[in-house]
């Protein structure tokens, strides 16, 4: 557990790690097969409590570890009473752990046969034990048609569980092509980065982490990965972005100045203004193109709206201690380019996101101001790293690693779990899938409420996180409210409060 102001988050490790705590466990336990058997205990536990009537079960098991929990599970399901299947999916001779756990299966007298594809399946739940933190990309074919067998099966009303992770993710980024797509996934001893990132955070479905008694002998491990983070979004939403206090005044909350919203992208600087107001920054301003000012007065009356070509503009819109947000709707033309070299000029503490950050990547030189924040999408990373777009989807903690050293400042890599990383190497990973954001002005708001965030919090990590967490939750709740399709990204800034 690490904690960020009040809340704590869980630490999330790489396979090598996981390798190592592991190899700590079997060491402390006596041997290794008792934590397998403990965590055939943990799989039986889960699946019984989330589906109490379900009274027949088919377990896909490969040749690996794996395959020995399914294996395994499938003994306390058949001594439990329940009707369960192995489908023999291991191509290759199993050793170790995983024949034992045959071994023990053969004992039990549980049925196992050969996988084929062919095979008609009535059980109420799947178990995808065919491969874990083993497996190398991409699938060998035979694996592919399990794959594609366990997801068929799923369309057809089974639900899926998948042991450690859904087989087809890499467990080190979370990168898949083809996968299991689970209803649960159980995770062993701790968490993966594959458990949660890209591809394999949407495909484990509800996921659970049973650490098997791993927690006590952690402390004193000093483990490479350890500084991985997830924060679980519902407990950082216990407090509200930017908490509201009986004393206070508007100077108490900072002043947010948004920049940007060159010809035809006034929204962008709309959306982004009424968000750092609704996050609960204490004054905004606006600094537009004149032809959106008086759209921003009549939607937003509270914000105060300039003509940015204004030489006046810096000092009434602009002030001492203030944040900047810079780039939604900025552009590519001169006006945005000009707006950029003046506001950097300022070395105030900026959110860059958008055009801030193409007008970012032409210029090498470019120093950000102490306490900025970047808010890149892939295809936004990709162009200041100078990758194709594929490698910042494969590699996206190694990106934002990167771009945080590179530029000196937190980074907020968007997706649908979003990477918050400081230049230390924390790495943070938040929010869960919500395709309502999924239309563009989802990161303009999002760059306002950082601007309140950043506004109002002394620590540049913890006021990203707040709003990243603030951002994903709020459009959960919207999506209850308003529908997935008629939800706009404005709407998330209903459900701040
Ligand atoms: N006592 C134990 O050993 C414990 C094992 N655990 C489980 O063990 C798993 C790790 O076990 P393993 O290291 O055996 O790994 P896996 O069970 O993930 O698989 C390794 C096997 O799959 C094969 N394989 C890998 N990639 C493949 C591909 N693309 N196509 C075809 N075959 C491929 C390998 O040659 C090897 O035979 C964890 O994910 C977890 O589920 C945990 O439950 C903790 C306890
Ligand atoms: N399916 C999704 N699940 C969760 N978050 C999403 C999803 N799609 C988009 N988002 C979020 O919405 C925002 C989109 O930002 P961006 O791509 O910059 O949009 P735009 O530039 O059009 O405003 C990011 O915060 C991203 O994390
Ligand atoms: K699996």
């Amino acid at each position: 557990m690490r904690h960020i102001g009040a809340f704590s988050t869980q630490p999330v490790f790489n396979v090598a790690s996981i390798r190592q705590i592991e190899k700590a466990l079997f060491s402390f336990e006596g041997n290794s097969f008792t934590v397998m058997e403990r965590a055939a205990q943990a799989l039986f536990k889960h699946i019984v409590t989330k589906w109490p009537d379900a009274q027949h079960f088919v377990i896909l098991a490969g040749a690996g570890n794996n395959g020995g929990d399914g294996l395994l599970l499938a003994v306390l399901l058949k001594q439990a009473g329940l009707q369960v299947l192995v489908l023999d999916c291991a191509h290759s001779p199993r050793s170790g752990d995983a024949l034992r756990a045959f071994e023990a299966a053969q004992r039990a007298k549980v049925n196992v046969e050969l996988f084929s594809i062919e095979q008609v399946c009535s059980a109420a739940v799947v178990v995808d034990g065919v491969l874990g933190i083993g497996a190398r990309l991409p699938l060998r074919e035979d694996l592919q048609c399990v794959v594609h067998w366990i997801n068929q099966t799923k369309h057809k009303g089974a639900a899926v569980v998948a042991i450690d992770l859904p087989t087809g993710v890499d467990a080190d980024t979370g990168y898949a092509q083809q996968c299991v797509e689970a209803d649960l996934t159980i995770s062993m001893v701790q968490l993966k980065i594959g458990n949660l990132l890209g591809r394999g955070g949407i495909a484990a479905g509800q996921l659970i982490n049973d650490s098997l008694g791993s927690q006590s002998i952690m402390a004193e491990m000093s483990l490479a990965g350890g500084q991985l983070h997830w924060l679980d979004v519902r407990q950082f939403v216990k407090q509200k972005p930017c908490p509201r206090y009986l004393d206070s005044h508007k100077g108490s909350y900072g002043h947010v100045a948004v920049v940007g919203g060159d010809h035809g992208y006034g929204g962008a600087a709309l959306m982004a203004s009424e968000a750092a107001s609704k996050t609960g920054a204490g004054t905004v301003a606006l600094l537009t193109r004149w032809e959106h000012v008086t759209a921003s007065l009549v939607r937003n009356p509270n914000v105060m709206a300039f003509d940015a070509q204004q030489e006046q503009v810096l000092s009434l819109g602009i002030r001492n201690h203030c944040v900047l947000v810079l780039g939604p709707g900025l552009g590519r033309a001169r006006w945005g380019q000009q707006l950029f070299t003046q506001m950097m000029a300022l070395s105030l503490p900026t959110v860059l996101d958008a055009d801030g950050l193409f007008w970012l990547s032409q210029d090498s030189e470019v120093e950000l101001p102490i306490g900025s924040v970047i808010t890149p999408h892939l295809g936004e990373a990709a162009r200041l790293l100078g990758w194709q777009i594929e490698q910042v989807n494969r590699s996206p903690i190694k990106a934002a690693l990167l771009l945080a050293r590179r530029y000196r400042c937190v980074v907020v890599l968007k997706g649908v779990t979003t990477l918050v990383v400081n230049e230390r190497g924390d790495v943070y990973m938040a929010g869960k899938s919500e395709p309502v954001l999924s239309k563009g002005g989802s990161g303009d708001v999002l760059s306002g409420m950082l601007g309140a965030t950043l506004a109002y919090y002394k620590d540049t990590l913890e006021a990203a996180l707040m709003a990243v967490s603030w951002h994903n939750y709020a459009a959960g709740e919207m999506a209850v409210h308003k529908g997935v399709h008629c939800g706009q990204p404005y709407d998330v800034l209903d459900y701040l409060d």
